[in-house]
Formats: structure tokens, sequence, C-alpha cells
């Protein structure tokens, strides 16, 4: 592995990974930790928080919002408001690439005595939300946005909400949480369903700060008005940046790894269902609770894959992970199809199109389709050079892929990766046997 200069890094084919590592706390349960820490009452303590700019962008929102928020360089603690103790920012608030910070913020804002304005990075200025203004209208709020709300930067001027029933059209849980957020504020009861269920941790962490929550399987309902209380937290490792090591156990010949504490909530688990169904030597070992969240050390070995088809109710338990299943699935025997998928294509930059065309300068046959792709699987990839399109997962997925490309990978623009894994070619270069 070469770092030529900040932007663009390189990574060459290794002889094999041996090792354990751990990876950095989940980022969906660390921007919630901040929000729902800020307005309960009483100190809340964060262990393991995520250090990336998606969620310091969300800590710098409730800092400017006056609350005090400690940080130790292990734990956070967050003296925490109240529902109604956030004061006006003075400035806009920049939630630079996170789209969990502008649109769960939108749904947090839209209820409170004040103004606020949301912008954030060129990436996330084109991002649909819509999904969150129009039902948010729905209870009242006043949002205005480009593009009739549907492009930040967004002005959200805070008024009184009433509770609605949201039939959400997207499987999201950034749609799902904004509304929850809303709801906790809101007269009456807030219900949300979607197509099949998304990440849940807002309703997990909703319970374990007591707020009035009831979940089934067809989705959640907040009842709004009762306080939270401060709680402590142990954030566990994120299952989608523990994605790309699995698929670098996988793929790269002589590998044994053992990847530390990654939480397993069964919302986030479908690269686990996608890899094991392609043939990967994947085990969960340790099974334990923390937090309310469940977690698991995973061993991962050098396998062969197989391509498969990947559709329905997986596809929002992996969203996140189909740029490096692509890479998986560009090593497999046989075609992977990926369907229903066309949530991708919203994502930090259209990560459909972005993978096709990277895999393609590696050699591999892609057909795009409206809703995802189809991927023929090859021996062994070519090297080349690619765009992170400005997307940390973009970026992290192809320098995976430089792991078994004849002459490596070189991404250029590779600061994106700091979003959500500042540690990724450190970690890297640490496992992998040149
Ligand atoms: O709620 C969350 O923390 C997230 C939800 C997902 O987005 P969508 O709700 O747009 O699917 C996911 O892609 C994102 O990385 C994090
Ligand atoms: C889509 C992602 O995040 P966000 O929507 O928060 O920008 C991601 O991390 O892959």
């Amino acid at each position: 592995m070469t770092e030529t200069c900040v932007q663009t890094y390189a990574t060459r084919p290794v002889t094999g990974i041996r090792g354990e590592i751990t990876v950095p706390g989940d980022k969906s349960i660390s921007h919630r930790s901040i929000m729902l820490g800020s307005i309960a009452r009483g100190m809340t303590t964060v262990r393991g928080f995520l250090r990336g700019e998606d969620n310091i962008a969300t800590l710098n929102a409730f800092r400017a919002m006056g609350v005090t928020i400690d940080d130790d360089g292990e734990t956070l603690k967050i003296a925490g408001k109240g529902l109604h103790g956030l004061v006006e920012p003075f400035d806009v608030i920049d939630c630079g690439n996170s789209g969990t910070s502008i649109r769960l913020l939108t749904g947090l804002l839209a209820p409170q005595r004040f103004y606020t304005v949301l912008t954030g990075d060129r990436y996330l200025r084109r991002r649909p939300m819509r999904r969150v203004v129009e039902p948010l209208a729905r209870m009242g709020a006043t949002i205005f946005g480009r593009e009739g709300g549907e492009k930040a930067p967004l002005t959200i001027v805070g008024r009184e909400l009433s509770g609605i029933s949201y039939d959400s059209p997207v499987s999201s849980a950034q749609v799902k949480s904004a509304l929850m957020l809303a709801g906790l504020y809101a007269a009456g009861e807030t219900r949300v369903t979607e197509p099949y269920l998304s990440r849940d941790h807002s309703e997990r962490m909703f319970r374990h700060f007591g707020a009035d929550v009831e979940v089934s399987p067809s989705g959640a309902v907040v009842r709004g008005g009762r306080e939270l209380e401060g709680r402590d937290i142990v954030v566990p490792g994120d299952i989608s940046s523990a994605a790309f090591f699995l698929v670098a156990g996988l793929i790269v010949p002589n590998a044994e790894l053992l990847i530390r504490g990654v939480g397993i909530n069964p919302t986030r688990t479908g690269i686990l269902d996608i890899l094991s169904a392609m043939g990967g030597s994947i085990e969960l070992l340790d099974q334990r609770e923390v937090s309310g969240e469940p977690v698991a050390d995973i061993l991962v070995r050098s396998s062969r894959l197989k391509g498969i088809e990947i559709a329905g109710d997986v596809v929002p338990r992996a969203i996140d992970e189909f740029p490096v299943i692509c890479v998986a699935a560009a090593l497999a025997e046989g075609r992977t199809v990926i369907r229903e998928a066309r949530e991708l294509r919203v994502k930090e930059t259209d990560r459909i199109a972005a993978m096709a065309t990277n895999l393609r300068a590696a050699g591999v046959t892609v057909t795009e389709t409206a809703d995802g792709m189809e991927i023929d699987g090859r021996e062994r990839l070519d090297g080349c050079t690619v765009e992170s399109f400005g997307d940390h997962r973009i970026a992290m997925s192809m320098l995976v892929a430089g792991l078994v490309a004849t002459g490596g990978v070189t991404v250029s623009d590779v600061a994106c990766i700091g979003t959500s894994f500042p540690s990724f070619t450190r970690l890297v270069e640490r496992i992998c046997a040149g």
C-alpha cells in the first residue's frame, strides 16, 4: 500500500490477511445518542462514539443550540436540556455530508419554538428532502427549501405540531426517525409504517430514554409530551464499517480475520445474510447485548463466492453495504442480480452508477438497471484508477477491490473516508501482508 498524496490512495494485491481488529462505533447510533441525550433531562454518557465528520456535524449542531457536550477522548458527557431546552442557533447549521444529520434534525427542529437553517456540502444539497419535509408539513410544520422543499438549504420555522399516521412509501430509517423525533413534541400520536423494516435504532433508543413509544411489526407509534431521561450508552462497532473487512477477508487468499464488538442488530445484518448466501465463511462468536443492541465478534475466512439474487426485505437491511457487496459480486462465480435497490441512487452519490463505472474500469461486465444492477463475476480484477465520487463507501469499496486487482487500485478524492471511518487505511495496512 502507498499513500501518494493526501487526496489519493492506492491498494495493491496482498498475499493474506491475519489478525484481530475492532471497527469504530456505529454511525447511526452515535447520531441518535447526541440527539436524544441533548433533549433528555440530566446527564447522558456515550462511550464508543464515532468521531467521524458526519457525527461531529451532529455534535456541533447541538453545541450551537446551547447543549454542553464534553469529550475527554474516551467518553462524551452530554448535559441534556430537556424537551424544550434547546436555544436558537446564531448561525446556519452545517450538516456537512450527512443525510442522517439533516433529515433527523429537520424532524427534531420542526416543533421547536425557534427558527433554523440547515445546509450541507455540495453532495448533501443534491439529495432529496421532500421525503421528510412533506410528512412533517402534514403535521403542521413550516419548512422551506430549494425546489419547493426538495433540496437543502432548508429553513425551519418552528411551530406546534399534531401527530399523524404516515405510511412511508420508502423504507427509510431517516424518514421514520425524523417523524418519530417530531412526534416526541406533537399533540397526540405519531404513527409511521414502511414497506420493509429499516434500521430500528431510534425505536430501541427511544425506549432506552423512556419515551412513550410502541413498536410493532407494522411500524412505530410515538406519543408526544413525555420528557426523556439521560442514560449511559455504549455504542457497538459499526457493521457498515466491518463490511469492508468482511469482504476483504472473503476475497483475499489466506485470510482469517476476527472483527470484535460489531453490532448485529437484525435490521442491519443483511450483509451477513447476503455474503453467507454467496458462500462466504462467516461465524458469529460470543453474542451478547450492549445498551439494548445485540453485539458479536465476527470471524471471516477466505471463501469461494457465487453469484446470487438480492431483492426484497434484505435490501434496507444492507443498504449502505451495496458498494462493497458489488466488489464481492465482481469476484464471485456467475452473475449477481441486485433489484429493488433504487434508494442507492440518492445516497452521497448515485451508488449504482458509481459502482458500475468503477467495476467496469476493473474489467468487470456490469449492466445497470433502474433499481439495481447485474454483475458478472470474474477470477481477478484489473488494476485501475477510479474516482470516489466524493462518497466514502465508494472509496473504501474500491480500495478493498485493490487488494485483489492485478496492479492495484488507485482511488482519487479519498478525503471523504473521514465522514464515517477515519482510521480505515491504517487498519487496512495493519492487517494485510504484502
Ligand atoms: O437512519 C440512519 O442512521 C441511516 C439510514 C439510512 O438512510 P435512509 O433512511 O435514507 O435509507 C442509511 O443509508 C444511512 O447511512 C443511515
Ligand atoms: C448513506 C449514508 O449516510 P447518510 O445518509 O447519513 O449521509 C452512508 O453512510 O452510507
